[in-house]
């Protein structure tokens, strides 16, 4: 384990008020007991076992937050963290966390690393029960908490590397070939020499990666892996992370604010929000889940008065170029074929609402009713 004094710990939580003692658990999973014997991800999507390879039901989370409330008195509240919340995930699904400040995503993650005990509900992942046989649980799963590291802050990388083969008793030829294969794909052969303290964010994030995967984990928890990174660091994370589900078959959960990476990643998205869950789903069916709205972009041979297309609006005309709203639930192909019809028509494309407006508007639309 990393010397706690010898590397940064940020706290995520910091700044909150006072908890209870199960509530601050530490960032890193504990190392496992027994030799690793590899469990790699088999075709069949329950692995043999029938059972997903992340079952969750009826999971709640409940905070016990003591303040002072006078000199002498302390009153306690609750803080209703996760609600009833339930998925399935089968192995080798790549698969989208997404919620406002605050929803509940880390907390989940955290439950489903073990870090944290439920307060109510049933939890499974791959067979094991997290809270319950965390020891077992790290064998099986890498985690990477993108605003903090789990390596050894003042040790080259090439060392971190070599503590967490011993730790996580990874056997040498395993931990050699995939080694190899995060420095190459994750471009980290210059940075082995250096001092985790030394790298820059990107590097220290591709670096924290690849110490997640030394020991072949069957699920990869990933919370926040872009976040302050420049785009090309984005861009490699992202592609090692495409690369890996598909020729690993690793089942990623991930966590994210950037609706960048759930786009380029995850078909499957969950939304969470004040503890619950609101859309567990395609990421496609969410574009027309809120009344969100597609665009066709027409390009006309002259400058004409905004078009009148029934089912779509005009929301904009510029020059010989007009932008037509319509439902995102609406087919497209009759409103084409008027266009076609009625106007001097060069050209057209059509725009999918963007993700990041149509979940703003699914929060702000939730905010209204009242959150729940
Ligand atoms: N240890 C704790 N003690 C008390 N309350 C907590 C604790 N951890 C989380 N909470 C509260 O639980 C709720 C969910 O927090 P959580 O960190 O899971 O949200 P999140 O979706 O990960 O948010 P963010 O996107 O801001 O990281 C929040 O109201 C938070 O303040």
């Amino acid at each position: 384990m990393p010397d706690p004094a010898s590397r940064p710990a940020p706290d995520p939580h910091r700044g909150r008020p006072s908890e209870t003692a199960d509530t601050a658990g530490p960032a890193r999973v504990p190392a496992p007991a027994a030799p690793d014997r590899g469990h790699r991800a088999a075709p069949d999507p329950s692995g043999g076992t029938g059972e997903p390879l992340i079952v969750a039901e009826g999971l709640r989370k409940v905070f016990t937050v003591r303040r002072r409330a006078g000199l002498v008195r302390r009153s306690r509240t609750e803080v209703r963290a996760v609600e009833e919340v339930g998925f399935r995930i089968d192995r080798g699904e790549m698969v989208g966390y997404i919620g406002p400040n605050g929803a509940g995503k880390s907390t989940t993650i955290k439950m489903l690393t073990g870090i944290l005990t439920p307060t109510a509900g049933t939890l499974r992942v791959a067979g094991v029960e997290p809270s319950r046989d965390r020891t077992r649980l790290a064998r099986r799963i890498g985690v990477v908490f993108g605003q903090r590291t789990t390596l050894w802050w003042d040790l080259p990388l090439r060392d971190s590397y070599a503590l967490a083969r011993r730790i996580y008793r990874v056997e040498p030829a395993r931990f050699r070939r995939n080694l190899d294969r995060c420095v190459e794909l994750l471009d980290l052969a210059e940075l082995l020499p250096v001092p985790v303290r030394q790298l820059s964010l990107g590097q220290r994030m591709r670096a924290d990666i690849a110490a997640a995967l030394l020991h072949d984990p069957e699920v990869l928890y990933l919370d926040e892996p872009t976040i302050g990174l420049d785009v090309v660091s984005k861009a490699t994370v992202r592609s090692f992370l495409r690369e890996l589900n598909a020729e690993q078959g690793t089942t990623v959960l991930l966590t994210t604010h950037d609706l960048g990476d759930i786009e380029q990643l995850c078909r499957r998205v969950i939304v969470i929000d004040h503890g619950r869950i609101v859309h567990d789903g395609d990421l496609a069916l969410l574009h027309g889940s809120d009344g969100g709205e597609r665009t066709l972009v027409v390009d006309l041979e002259r400058e004409l008065p905004p078009l009148t297309v029934p089912g779509a609006r005009t929301v904009r005309v510029e020059g010989p170029r007009q932008w037509l709203s319509f439902p995102a639930t609406v087919r497209a192909a009759p409103l084409v074929a008027a266009i076609a019809r009625d106007y001097p028509l060069l050209d057209l494309s059509i725009r999918e609402p963007d993700i990041e407006q149509v979940i703003g508007r699914m929060y702000a639309a939730r905010r209204g009713a009242g959150g729940h």
